[in-house]
């Protein structure tokens, strides 16, 4: 479903991704992971169209996403949120909902039409706060609403950057299973970029390892667990 080939990206002299490719299977966790600087949030911000790459090429099933922008990757069905939080904060938590909604519904009508925004706040606890504005909701409930807001999007593809950072070991394992249900629900291909391995591990079906902007291994977590360049840069942190 989705396919990275060959992706390229310099800021200058620096070398954010070389030659990158990975592909991610509708109904797959693909887990992201890699030491600060590793390129995680480039390759994020390619695909969801933020970020144009020098070179190489990004699709989305038939459709080519390759630097069209992050209003196209959104009406494909790319759906993210954000490693801060990027909510509206003037408004409402259903209106924050609704306004991805909305673009389904304009762009991909018989997907939105499967999607029930009261049920999917109340799923997610956030029917009772849903008149209040999202600036002046807990930390923990935003990051849910982020979340949902890309559900409200119908994705076919979506990328979480760091939804487990700031969460305490309760909260990160719920969010482990949420996670795992969004994908049998959906069938949408999912990344989960996080620091936190011990979490990528348990919900992840295959994981990328970057470092300095390149593939070190894509592999089962087994295997990533295992594979020596791997150890190597986390320094034995994997067990
Ligand atoms: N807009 C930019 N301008 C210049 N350099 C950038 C820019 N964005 C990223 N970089 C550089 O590209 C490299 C990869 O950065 P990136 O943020 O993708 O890494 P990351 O793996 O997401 O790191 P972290 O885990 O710290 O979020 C780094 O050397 C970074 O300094």
């Amino acid at each position: 479903m989705l396919s990275v080939q060959g992706v390229s990206k310099s800021f200058g002299g620096v070398h954010a991704l070389r030659d990158v490719t990975v592909a991610c299977g509708a109904a797959e966790i693909l887990g992201l992971i890699g030491p600060n600087g590793a390129g995680k949030s480039t390759l994020v911000n390619a695909i969801s169209g933020v970020l144009r790459p020098s070179r190489g090429s990004i699709s989305l099933g038939d459709e080519d996403l390759t630097g069209r922008g992050p209003e196209h990757a959104a009406r494909q069905g790319v759906g993210r949120t954000f490693q801060n939080l990027r909510l509206f904060p003037f408004m409402t938590a259903r209106q924050n909902v609704e306004v991805a909604h909305i673009t389904c519904r304009r762009h991909r009508p018989e997907t939105a039409a499967a999607i029930d925004v009261d049920a999917l706040m109340a799923e997610y606890g956030l029917d009772v706060v849903a008149e209040r504005p999202a600036g002046t909701l807990p930390y923990g409930q935003q990051r849910r609403l982020e979340i949902v807001r890309a559900l409200a999007l119908g994705p076919r593809l979506l990328l979480l950057d760091e939804p487990a950072a700031g969460l305490n070991d309760y909260e990160s394992e719920e969010l482990a299973h949420a996670v795992q249900r969004i994908r049998d629900r959906t069938q949408a291909a999912l990344i989960v970029i996080d620091h936190d391995l011990r979490f990528i591990m348990s919900v992840c079906d295959r994981i990328c390892v970057l470092d300095m902007g390149e593939v070190v291994a894509i592999d089962v977590p087994g295997a990533i667990r295992a594979n020596p360049k791997v150890i190597d840069i986390y320094l034995g942190q994997m067990n």
